[in-house]
């Protein structure tokens, strides 16, 4: 393919397409250049006596906006691809969605109604074809990730999600990737079930002991203790730090944590804001200096002692794993700055991605009780025993509908980002469904419309782990290849390192909850079984917020995240 490319404009409004050159290219300059005499003549008729430079400013800007719209909907490579109007035209069409926190379900009904490639801005199309996003995400590098510039949240130094060099990404994944191995968790896994699930367990059980005390039912509110649970899971299996979240929950990381997310969404939205971030938003700016100094002084504290004890390590966390690190081809560590920016990542991005799915599943859990009676049946009889705690090497070989049930959540309702980005690189990339993206393409793949797309999911609308059990309906060969089409994670050289940490946490503390204890939904939700949603036709889903970096969790959790529970006494 050949490709030749035009640069209108200059500064705010320069805007660059590329044409396939053999079929475009001599089309486009003759309406380039009917288009300027048009508004030429149109200037010289509307000029005033005086030569009003309004008039001359009006006109030439009209017919930029003219031209750019001829250009993007009928000569570009792209204007083959369907798509609604205003998108097309405009990469900020989006923006209000993205700001009531609701993009994901706006790109999935784009879907639907284009089909599985939707145009949604002048170089931005989104896809959801698995033979194309497979093909994209796996080709090692190929495609890079598009990753805003000067964001301060991600450096400098830059961390493993900042990294724009492929070169570089490499070898950072190759230092960073130690910390969240099967073998690593495995070793790891007492820790994260005393810290995680044994600990809320204590917490649990002091609720109902209160709760007693004053003749009410038991509440606990799933969105703010999976959140608490798997930042102190994250500070002990991190740092060897004992956050203690679940008691007395710590202020400056949950505040630290809003702010990157505020500071993150600024630098994307409004570079020009962002530069004056320290003048406009002072009290946030603070916050998250007071989280970052709460990272350093971690990380310096740990240098010191290494220092006394003759560079010998004396822990094993994650943090361990950063500073040990070495890439064996270059011989290089990650420096201090490096290991800060790469545990502050970490911190905000994991625990609440994975405590958002434990707070999704419950939900769901208690929507669909056919489902949940079935999970407790498979747990209850697998571990009758309640005295020994679930691990998950054990919980894994015995509990496969809780494991279709995690599944099938992160199907449903993905906690990750909402759409996966990156560019297309020359020579182009011809799309399973015929259409070309030129090089330069931004080319998405929303999770969330992948995980509904009818022509992947059979009722993508239905909440149903049956779809990942081998049955008399489903042979091992159908379930596997339904895995593939899962992009909770992501996958190729950008995939999540920490899935094998979220699996663990989740199953573990899912495994353990769903034994121990009943759950059911308070009265006073509006929400249940019996509440329909009658576009569906199924229960109606607690509404969420999509936030850029943390991912989407429940809009309301202070009055929508509550659940009552009881011991469950009957094995
Ligand atoms: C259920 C839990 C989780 C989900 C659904 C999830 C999902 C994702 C997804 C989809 C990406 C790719 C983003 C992109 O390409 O733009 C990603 C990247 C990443 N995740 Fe996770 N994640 C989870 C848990 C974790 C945990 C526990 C950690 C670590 C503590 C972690 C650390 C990271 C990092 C560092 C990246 C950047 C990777 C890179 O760019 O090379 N995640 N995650």
């Amino acid at each position: 393919m050949a490709y030749s490319t035009i640069t209108l404009g200059s500064g705010t409004f320069q805007l660059t397409f590329t044409f396939d050159s053999k079929v475009l290219s001599t089309p486009i300059y003759i309406v380039w250049w009917i288009t300027s005499n048009f508004f030429c003549t149109l200037y010289k008729l509307l000029r005033s006596p005086d030569g009003n430079t309004v008039y001359h400013a009006v006109c030439y800007f009209s017919g930029f906006i003219l031209l750019r719209a001829i250009i993007i909907l009928n000569w570009t490579t792209l204007s083959l691809i369907p798509g609604p109007l205003v998108s097309k035209l405009f990469y900020k069409s989006l923006i209000y969605y993205k700001i009531k926190g609701t993009l994901h379900q706006h790109i999935l009904r784009q879907h639907q109604k284009y089909g599985q490639v939707v145009r949604l801005g002048p170089e931005q199309v989104y896809i959801t074809n698995p033979s194309d996003w497979k093909h994209i995400l796996s080709s090692s590098y190929e495609y890079p990730k598009r990753i805003p510039p000067d964001n301060s949240v991600f450096g400098p130094p830059l961390n493993t999600l900042a990294i724009h060099d492929s070169k570089e990404h490499g070898i950072r994944r190759i230092l960073v990737d130690p910390a969240y191995t099967t073998t690593y968790i495995k070793a790891m896994e007492k820790i994260i079930l005393d810290t995680g699930p044994m600990r809320l367990k204590s917490k649990i059980d002091e609720e109902i002991c209160f709760s007693k005390e004053q003749s009410r039912p038991a509440k606990i509110n799933h969105a703010n203790v999976f959140n608490y649970m798997s930042l102190d899971v994250f500070g002990k299996l991190g740092f060897d730090e004992d956050f203690g979240m679940l008691d007395t929950c710590n202020d400056t990381i949950l505040e630290g944590i809003k702010a990157v997310e505020f500071i993150y969404m600024l630098e994307n939205y409004s570079p020009f804001l962002a530069k004056y971030k320290k003048r406009l938003f002072p009290w946030i700016v603070k916050k998250y200096d007071t989280f970052l100094l709460f990272i350093k002084n971690i990380v310096d504290e740990r240098m010191k002692g290494l220092k006394w004890n003759n560079n010998k390590p004396f822990r094993r966390d994650i943090l361990q794993v950063f500073i040990d690190a070495v890439d064996p081809e270059t011989n290089r560590f990650m420096n201090k700055g490096q290991i800060i920016s790469e545990s502050l990542l970490h911190l905000v991005k994991g625990p609440k991605s994975t405590s958002s799915t434990l707070s999704w599943t419950l939900f769901l859990l208690m929507v669909y009780p056919i489902t949940y009676r079935k999970v407790c049946y498979e747990i209850r009889s697998a571990f009758p025993d309640k005295s020994k705690p679930i691990t998950y090497t054990e919980g894994l070989s015995k509990l496969s509908y809780l494991e279709a049930i995690l599944l099938e959540s992160m199907r449903f309702i993905p906690a990750s980002v909402t759409s996966i980005s990156r560019k297309i690189t020359k020579p182009g990339l011809k799309l399973v469904s015929g259409h070309i993206l030129p090089s330069g393409t931004k080319v998405k793949m929303s999770i969330y419309s992948i995980h509904h797309d009818k022509k992947l999911w059979k009722y993508p609308h239905v909440f149903s782990p049956e779809r990942f059990m081998v049955n008399e309906y489903s042979s091992k060969q159908d379930v596997d290849q339904r895995k593939q089409n899962l992009l909770t994670f992501s996958m190729g050289p950008r995939a999540c390192p920490g899935h094998n940490l979220a699996w663990c946490e989740m199953f573990m503390t899912l495994a353990n909850l769903l034994r121990d204890y009943d759950f059911w939904l308070p009265e006073d939700m509006p929400y249940g079984p019996d509440v329909i949603d009658e576009e569906t036709g199924q229960p109606k889903i607690i509404p969420g917020f999509l936030a850029e970096f943390t991912g989407y969790s429940l809009k309301n959790p202070q009055s929508e995240g509550w659940i009552c529970v009881k011991h469950n006494t009957s094995i």
